[in-house]
């Protein structure tokens, strides 16, 4: 996240941390969140064949054992069968991962609530994204999970041609657009948005930012929206 501030620690506890592993060490590449007791959604481009991943949960400052993470193996990964690296902007950026057992529910581990089925947060909604991704461009990662002020930017905005055009789809969500953005490594996370019940609703998962800057003035982070899948998402978890 560029130009955000550190989170207060498990003040997001269905964040997690999606690690991989290059031959003995584990990395965090992507960002996710807890929607199921066994169940992580995260974005469909933090998942390449052939490569070991975890989950962690629980944590906070990924430079500290703090004494509340909890890590789980990937069981099973169902990526969106409609996501297509190669193509961004066709949308479907999504993939669940099915944990080898659920972690114990505290204080600093716990479910989203996801919004109802065809759900659109409004432009100027006030929303968080959180995530352990590059401080800027290029940059380094944080330790301490990052969260940031990132108002949605309705689609009839979002759309036009100085800022993402039609790469914008009904099934996304645009949020930013100023100094402030996602960037690599919080791919796969959660925009979180207060509804009007007073509660927090995990509306978007990262999907991209500009390819020139992350932070890039009129291309705001773009999210999959997760209203637009709800059928996907329970039909693959009652099913896996
Ligand atoms: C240096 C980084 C920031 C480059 C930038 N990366 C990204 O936006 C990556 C991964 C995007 C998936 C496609 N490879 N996502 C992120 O950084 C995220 F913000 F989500 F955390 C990018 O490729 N952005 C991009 C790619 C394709 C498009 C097409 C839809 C035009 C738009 C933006």
């Amino acid at each position: 996240i560029v130009n955000g501030e550190d989170a207060r620690a498990h003040s997001w506890p269905w964040q997690i941390s999606m690690q991989v592993k290059h031959g003995s060490r584990w990395h965090h590449t992507c960002g996710g969140t807890l929607i199921g007791s066994r169940w992580v959604l995260t974005a469909g481009h933090c998942v390449w064949p052939g490569d070991v991943y975890r989950v962690v949960m629980g944590e906070h400052d990924q430079s500290v054992q703090e004494g509340t993470e909890q890590i789980r193996d990937v069981l099973r990964i169902l990526v969106h069968p409609d996501w297509d690296i190669n193509m961004v902007a066709a949308g479907n950026d999504l993939a669940l991962l099915k944990l080898d057992k659920a972690p114990i529910m505290n204080e600093n581990v716990g479910l989203a609530c996801l919004p109802e089925a065809g759900e659109i947060p409004a432009h100027g909604d006030a929303c968080f994204i959180s995530g352990w991704g590059n401080l800027y461009t290029h940059g380094p990662m944080p330790d301490k999970l990052q969260q940031a002020l990132l108002p949605v930017v309705g689609n009839s905005v979002c759309r036009q041609s100085d800022w993402w055009g039609m790469v914008v789809k009904d099934t996304m969500i645009c949020a930013g657009g100023g100094e402030v953005s996602g960037c690599n490594g919080d791919s796969g996370g959660p925009l979180n948005c207060k509804g009007a019940d007073g509660k927090w609703y995990v509306q978007g998962v990262t999907s991209f930012v500009s390819s020139r800057v992350c932070n890039e003035v009129k291309k705001p982070t773009v999210f999959t929206r997760i209203s637009a899948f709800t059928d996907w998402l329970s039909n693959t978890m009652l099913y896996y």
